[in-house]
């Protein structure tokens, strides 16, 4: 029977953001891949692999991280963009080299592979990797140790956290080795036996869970630094070299929450009353409302703009606020992209003429 090379793994730290990278290689191969980089710590990640004498060809990332930058494009700079491919979830509607789905395989090199499952919940397009032997699997921030990640953002799914967990990661082996996005508390590596056993979220019942995710986690406490994190991660890193921001997502692709859906609009009056800072975003195009409204383009294919913008006149992150545009579309989006950002109040209006008729004007 031929046995398999060994594989190699190093789990390296940031401190900041209490994020593991991870290095694994086959020792038959020089080729590495690299799980999660951090973005401050690409000279570490290069001379670490350097000492191994290890060849980056492959970056992956579990997910659009929120607390983050990803070091996955200042890798490609740093190595040659030709060399080094980056991964991510075709469901997270991030760009990147490789786009990838459940069940597809990652060649590690010298016949050894990762294979990708699909674990939403923390974000719609979480992926974990595991590797071919089921000796471990890298979870990013579906699994914590004695822990999870948050639901409460992104498009975040207790239930479907839930889900995904129990069916493809702690339904592997007891011994199979789960590495974690992230520890705050110090520990570095957790088996599917002690988390199924000790884990005080997962070894609750589904609906017990949703409600203690849904309690503990209300859209407060934002990771700190989420507002330059999803720009940049949804591109992967990739920064323009004239503005310095993150390129322009292609498209300009959003995710829009189910709730910000024009036809989902609700209590508009409410918000209204509440003093809401009502933006056209339309120049015009949506009829008119006798109140005060504020006009703020929005720019299709520059996000970026359209976020300066707006901060510059509702520097609030609390305030409420109503985006309105012609047909609710373009409110739809730019309530995802604030969202992301960190405001904490957003309706999407539809339109002034809209607004006009539910406050009974
Ligand atoms: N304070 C940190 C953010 C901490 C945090 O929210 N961590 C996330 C993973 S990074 S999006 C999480 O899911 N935590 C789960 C938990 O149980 O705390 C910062 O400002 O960056």
């Amino acid at each position: 029977m031929n046995k398999q090379p060994p594989l190699i793994m190093r789990q390296l730290f940031d401190r900041s953001s209490c994020t593991y990278t991870y290095i694994v290689k086959s020792s038959g191969s020089s080729d590495a891949l690299l799980i999660d980089p951090v973005l401050e710590h690409v000279s570490r990640d290069i001379s670490v692999l350097s000492n191994m004498s290890a060849n980056l060809t492959k970056i992956l990332n579990t997910h659009v991280h929120a607390d983050h930058v990803t070091g996955s494009g200042a890798l490609k700079e740093r190595l040659g963009s030709t060399a080094v491919q980056t991964f991510i979830s075709r469901e997270s509607g991030a760009v990147a080299d490789v786009l990838v789905t459940n069940n597809d395989k990652i060649d590690i090199g010298d016949g050894r592979f990762l294979t990708v499952r699909s674990t939403p919940g923390h974000t719609p397009g979480c992926i974990s990797f595991e590797t071919d032997d089921q000796a471990s699997v890298f979870v990013g921030d579906a699994v914590l140790i004695g822990g999870c990640g948050r639901t409460d953002f992104q498009g975040g799914d207790s239930a479907q956290l839930y889900d995904s967990v129990k069916e493809k990661i702690l339904s592997l082996p007891d011994e199979t080795n789960i590495w974690p996005g992230h520890d705050y508390n110090g520990r570095t590596v957790s088996t599917v036996k002690e988390e199924n056993t000790f884990n005080p979220r997962l070894t609750l019942k589904k609906s017990e869970f949703v409600n203690l995710m849904d309690t503990k986690f209300d859209g407060s406490n934002y990771p700190s630094k989420i507002d330059a994190s999803l720009p940049a991660n949804m591109v992967c890193g990739v920064f323009s070299e004239t503005t310095k921001q993150p390129v322009l997502h292609p498209g300009g692709f959003l995710w829009v929450p189910e709730k910000f859906k024009p036809d989902k609009m609700v209590k508009l009056a409410e918000r209204v009353k509440a003093g809401a800072v009502i933006c056209d975003l339309s120049s015009g195009e949506g009829g008119t409302y006798s109140g005060d409204s504020l006009d703020t383009p929005w720019h299709e294919n520059d996000h970026s703009l359209f976020l300066s913008e707006f901060k510059a006149k509702v520097p609030d992150f609390d305030a409420p606020v109503i985006l309105c545009c012609k047909t609710g579309k373009r409110a739809s989006k730019g309530c995802a992209l604030l969202e992301m950002a960190g405001y904490r109040d957003l309706t999407n209006g539809i339109n002034l003429k809209n607004v006009a008729e539910e406050i009974g004007e």
